[in-house]
């Protein structure tokens, strides 16, 4: 049974997948501090939270048994993402439930911003009629500037358009084609400062976009603009903005988010009467919190299940049409993997994977992922397709991608060589059709066996009776003989005896073929 302990207010309905899941306990507990976290997260599989749960360092490295962090939204700001890459921790979010919900709330600010509707709210409430401070501006000829152009921004786009706005956008990411798509015109953001009546800011917070709009900009501003933020605080220089309105520059702001959240009751935006305000309420609205709680609960199910998913944070995504090409090589991958880090002695300095036939024209850096992880499983502990990568480069590691469009014999084939200080080995693997994964190839040598059950991988001269005397060994052992192959490369020269056997064999049986004549080594394959 997994346990998925919810520690903020997330939708029930929402939620209502994981409750239904006969393999699923829900424990719901909001509102707890860190410590409180630390002392229970140990007991579960899946932590889901909004943006309260502050998850931290200390409290991943007290959840043993956590697979998942599901974020019912977008930012994941909350998360210290780098602890949950090290730890093996898939963090997902919801990105698309409340885009619309943010994208309307920025909007509502906006439009209060320019009419002053909750200062003429207070005013009409306290009994005073005013009907002459309050008057505002049209949206309609107006220039937006949107700084960050994704899935909010590019719907707050839209919008501003049926408004009767002209857009300018700045994303570093946006292509030009994209923008003239969407109506937008392209403009650097200081541009946007000189050239703008109104600017919405939608992006992550990060090293580029903090205080993004700050001083410099501020000084490029028509006198009259208004700010908004509803997306994260700090985007924007508070201290910068409220020196801009004294200065009459700016003619109001609008923000639901704050450098700290909740801000502290003498923050200067409380005081000051051109500033509105809400609670970082952009995406809460019913439905947007039922479409993430629902995003978030179907792909934390998917982890918990060991089945593909898709919006981990911390992880490449891959797009659904590339994953049902590249996911029937994950196993294959993974046991050749597995296999190379068995028989190559020594600290692997390097992993170079080639790809040919039909995986040349795919993105597979998802396989690549499952080859390392193979490779560092029976070395590492707590080795997932989350952290291998990370483990990898931490022990400096080189992996390198060779893809070749030379013809083979297959129409899909996976080699892997495994470098250490002391030697290389390569094995090449493929999905055949009916017959599922075979290893073909062991170093210079062609083979054909299946990677499952018990192998037994045997070096050995080529000479007459090795056959026998390998079999002889193994019946007095008891141990049945599922498939034998036997590859060469010249007669009489080094050969390769691979058997698949239908019990384990004890360390003793392998030190006793190794005793045999002309057997150089016995490995014993565990897959
Ligand atoms: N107030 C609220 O309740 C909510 C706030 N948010 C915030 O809104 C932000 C945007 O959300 P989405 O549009 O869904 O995310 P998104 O990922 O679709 O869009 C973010 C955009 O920012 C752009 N960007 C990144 N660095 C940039 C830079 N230096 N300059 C300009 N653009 C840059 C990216 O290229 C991307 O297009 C989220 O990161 C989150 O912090 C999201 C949902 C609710
Ligand atoms: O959970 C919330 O209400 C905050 C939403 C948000 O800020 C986000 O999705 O990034």
């Amino acid at each position: 049974m997994f346990k998925v302990l919810v520690s903020d207010p997330i939708s029930d309905q929402g939620i209502q997948l994981l409750y239904d899941a006969p393999d699923v306990e829900v424990v719901k507990q909001t509102g707890l501090s860190e410590d409180e976290l630390v002392a229970i997260i140990g007991d579960y599989d899946a932590l889901l939270v909004r943006s309260q749960t502050r998850v931290t360092e200390k409290i991943m490295n007290a959840a043993s048994k956590l697979k998942a962090i599901g974020r019912a939204g977008v930012g994941v700001d909350n998360i210290d993402l780098e602890a949950a890459t090290k730890r093996g921790i898939v963090v997902i979010n919801a990105p698309d439930g409340n885009t619309i919900a943010t994208c309307e709330h920025t909007f509502a600010m906006m439009m209060s911003v320019a009419r002053f509707i909750p200062q003429a709210y207070k005013k009409t409430v306290e009994g005073v009629w005013d009907r002459k401070t309050f008057v505002g501006v049209e949206l309609r000829n107006k220039t937006l500037g949107i700084v960050g152009m994704g899935r909010i921004g590019t719907e707050v786009a839209k919008r501003a358009k049926v408004f009767g706005m002209e857009v300018i956008g700045y994303d570093p990411f946006l292509t030009e084609e994209r923008a003239e798509k969407i109506g937008v015109q392209l403009k650097t953001v200081n541009e946007i400062a000189a050239q703008a009546d109104f600017i919405t800011v939608h992006t992550p917070l990060t090293k580029e976009t903090r205080h993004i709009i700050g001083p410099d900009q501020f000084a490029l501003m028509k006198p009259g603009i208004r700010i908004i933020n509803c997306a994260r605080g700090g985007i924007i220089d508070e201290q910068a903005l409220v020196a801009a309105i004294d200065k009459g520059i700016v003619a109001g702001a609008a923000f639901d988010v704050f450098t700290q959240e909740p801000p502290e009751a003498d923050h200067p935006f409380l005081q000051n009467p051109k500033i509105i305000v809400t609670p970082h309420l952009g995406a809460s609205t019913i439905e947007a919190q039922e479409n993430v709680a629902i995003d978030v609960s179907d792909e934390v199910l998917h982890i918990l299940r060991d089945e593909p998913f898709k919006n981990a944070v911390n992880m490449p995504s891959v797009p659904a049409n590339v994953l049902n090409k590249v996911q029937p090589y994950f196993e294959l991958g993974e046991k050749i993997g597995r296999i190379l880090s068995q028989i190559t002695q020594g600290a692997v300095q390097e992993i170079v994977i080639g790809y040919s036939s039909s995986l040349i024209d795919v993105d597979t850096s998802p396989i690549t992922r499952h080859i390392v992880k193979g490779v560092l499983t029976d070395r590492l502990d707590g080795v997932n397709i989350v952290n291998a990568m990370h483990l990898a480069k931490t022990r400096d590691i080189h992996i390198s991608i060779q893809k070749s469009s030379s013809q083979t014999a297959f129409t899909n084939l996976l080699t892997v060589t495994l470098k250490t200080k002391q030697e290389q080995k390569t094995l090449a693997g493929t999905l055949v059709a009916e017959y599922g994964e075979r290893i073909v190839r062991i170093d210079g040598y062609s083979v054909d066996f299946a990677p499952q059950g018990n192998v037994l991988l045997v070096s050995h001269n080529d000479k007459p009776g090795m056959i026998g005397r390998v079999g002889t060994l193994l019946g007095n052992q008891d141990i049945n003989i599922a498939t034998m192959h036997v590859g060469r490369q010249v007669i009489g020269g080094a050969a390769i005896m691979v058997l698949t056997i239908d019990k384990p064999a004890e360390i003793n049986v392998v030190t006793e073929l190794e005793k045999l004549p002309e057997i150089v080594t016995v490995r014993e394959l565990s897959l």
